[in-house]
């Protein structure tokens, strides 16, 4: 599977956030991570669709927008008309993921779930199974959603273990303290698509962090 590395913007600089993106970008950056948060799924409040829609005038980037919201259908409209190029909301959220799955799929815009750490991966097997519905991606979190710089879960890798075996095609993303050191053990469970926040915004050499992330991936398969 193709490596993405994902900059989480969370660890940028909210008052130049276009730019913050832009530079990832220059460094080699393959998705912008937003996290969107609400103060009630989560402990923490970021940004919204506004800032969303402000943003993508600003940057060619792929937006991979990760909803940590209650009831995500509630906003899948505002998000598609502000134009990210993939949303993932978590199955914990909702009482109908299939629904906001196929509402995603009748626009151009990529759909993606996430689980939370405490979730098990099997809840995800009907969505995988069923062929009509298009994802972009699963997203495997490996820290409890919410805040960046966290330790990085290892016992998370099992579920990447799980999907890479059973679903070979997947996109696979792990998001959590993800770091140069990590990254290999995310990579060999089959994490492809790798969001990392503190560990690139806070690196002496961010260029050569991705890079080393994008190693990890490609020297894992
Ligand atoms: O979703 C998130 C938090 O809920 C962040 O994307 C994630 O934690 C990345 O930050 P870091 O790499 O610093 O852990």
């Amino acid at each position: 599977m193709k490596a993405i590395i994902a900059p989480s913007l969370l660890s940028g600089d909210f008052a130049i956030l276009a730019e913050e993106c832009n530079r990832m970008l220059d460094l080699g950056a393959d998705y912008l991570h937003m996290d969107v948060m609400d103060g009630h799924f989560v402990d923490n409040l970021t940004l919204g669709a506004p800032i969303i829609k402000s943003l993508r005038k600003h940057t060619k980037g792929f937006l991979d927008c990760h909803l940590m919201v209650s009831e995500p259908e509630k906003w899948v409209d505002d998000f598609v008309e502000a134009g990210a190029d993939s949303y993932c909301f978590h199955f914990e959220a909702t009482k109908d993921p299939e629904s906001i799955i196929r509402k995603l799929n009748k626009t151009k815009t990529g759909a993606a779930i996430s689980i939370k750490p405490k979730t098990n991966v099997e809840v995800l097997k009907p969505i995988l199974d069923n062929k009509e519905l298009k994802l972009n991606h699963i997203l495997i979190m490996t820290v409890e959603p919410g805040f960046g710089g966290q330790k990085f879960m290892q016992d998370m890798m099992p579920k990447v273990k799980y999907l890479r075996e059973n679903y070979p095609e997947l996109n696979i993303q792990v998001d959590g303290g993800l770091d140069e050191g990590n990254v290999k053990v995310a990579a060999e469970s089959g994490a492809n698509i790798i969001v990392a926040g503190s560990s690139i915004f806070k690196s002496d050499d961010p260029k050569r962090t991705i890079s080393l992330m994008r190693q990890a991936v490609n020297n894992s398969q």
